[in-house]
């Protein structure tokens, strides 16, 4: 656990940071959040003493920080930052065992572990030999990832650790941090000014302000149903309503119809009898669903040509914003949901979800009385 009790920096009088209390609960990921300079930088740095708080107490495990050796408290936490900040001269492996040796590893013990945790990380082997401007950002990004896990730190500081790349790979290095925070457990504290990463990633998130004061600590569902006052409901967003069913599961009772299907290759007058309201649902031979045909539009047997894409599929173990976009995003405005291997599980149409949706809605009503 990481605690702040009444943490205040002022810099030349004027508080970056006020008055922070705050808990990082043990093996969670707890998000920073808000706009430029409300100090969610300083508050990080304070942690590793980059930053000495002007007053007030940060502990570990319940140990104050400001009593401990900055080397060996540097040494028990890892620090992420935004582009790596890899060390140029050095090998991706060298980058890696470079912190494992200062936590007292031997060199050969050392070489082993980084190789594993780059593995671990998602990057292959081939790499390991390979300089930092080598490589693209996402994976720079996961060798500093790979480098803070290497002292095996029970407590971790990421500052904006995917802002660097795009969103397509932003997106990917998220799903995989996440993968590998349900192995390995850590007390991550995580600075963004993203709150879409923050509702992603947080267990938990802090919602800053300017002037350093901490608006609400909360759930990100929590956040989205209840926001404490205006300013944080202004930015957790206006489309926060339609956002919190992200944090909604399908119910597995979800009553679907079944869709008939056709294969490519099926005939017109074949796609046309399994056609509902002009449209059929086309699946591969294993009934993985491929996309839907405008039977008015077909000239001849149906061809990958005439799939319409545009459709998203909701997985069963998804969320309800999952199957309201299913739903919206198919041109037969019925949204196809999958089992979990892929196959065909059913549709549901868009008229049927508003009475699926108004219980989550009444949840909400509920809540703020
Ligand atoms: N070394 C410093 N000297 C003086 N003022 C500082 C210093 N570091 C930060 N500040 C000020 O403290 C406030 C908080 O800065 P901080 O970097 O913590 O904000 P932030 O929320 O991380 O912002 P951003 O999202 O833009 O990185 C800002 O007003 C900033 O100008």
């Amino acid at each position: 656990m990481i605690e702040f009790q009444g943490v205040t920096k002022l810099y030349d009088g004027a508080p970056a940071v006020r008055n922070l209390d705050l808990v990082a609960p043990t093996g969670k990921l707890t998000v920073l959040v808000g706009p430029s300079g409300c100090g969610k930088t300083t508050s990080l740095r304070m942690v590793n003493r980059l930053v000495t708080p002007s007053s007030g107490t940060i502990t570990l495990d319940g140990e104050p920080t400001d009593r401990m050796n900055v080397a060996q408290l540097r040494r028990r936490i890892g620090y992420v930052i935004q582009h790596a900040g890899l060390f140029p001269h050095r090998t991706v492996a060298q980058n890696v065992a470079t912190t494992a040796r200062l936590a007292g590893i031997d060199r050969k013990t050392a070489r082993r572990k980084s190789l594993d945790l780059l593995e671990q990380v998602g990057l292959s082997a081939s790499l390991a030999e390979r300089y930092p401007w080598q490589l693209s950002g996402g994976q720079q990004q996961r060798v500093g990832v790979a480098r803070a896990l290497a002292s095996d730190p029970k407590f971790m500081l990421m500052d904006e650790p995917f802002s660097a790349v795009d969103p397509i790979v932003r997106g990917q290095l998220q799903d995989e941090f996440l993968r590998l925070q349900r192995e390995i457990g850590k007390t991550i504290i995580m600075v963004t000014h993203d709150i879409d990463e923050a509702l992603k990633l947080g267990d938990q998130v802090a919602v800053m302000r300017e002037g350093g004061e901490l608006a609400q600590v909360a759930t990100p569902r929590e956040l989205l149903v209840r926001p404490a006052d205006g300013f944080v409901a202004d930015f957790v967003g206006r489309d926060r309503g339609y956002r919190h069913l992200g944090f909604a599961p399908i119910d597995n009772g979800l009553k679907l119809a079944s869709e008939p299907v056709v294969q490519l290759g099926a005939s017109p007058a074949e796609a046309a009898e399994a056609a509902i309201d002009g449209w059929v649902l086309v699946c591969d031979a294993a009934h993985r669903p491929l996309g839907w045909t405008d039977i008015a539009r077909l000239r001849g047997p149906v061809r990958e040509d005439d799939l319409n894409l545009s459709s998203t599929l909701a997985p069963m173990d998804g969320s309800m914003r999952e199957l309201l976009d299913a739903a919206l995003s198919s041109p037969s405005g019925r949204g196809v949901v999958t089992n979990t291997d892929g196959t065909l599980r059913g549709t549901i149409a868009l008229g049927d979800l508003g009475g699926i949706l108004a219980p989550l809605h009444r949840t909400g009503a509920e809540r703020h009385s």
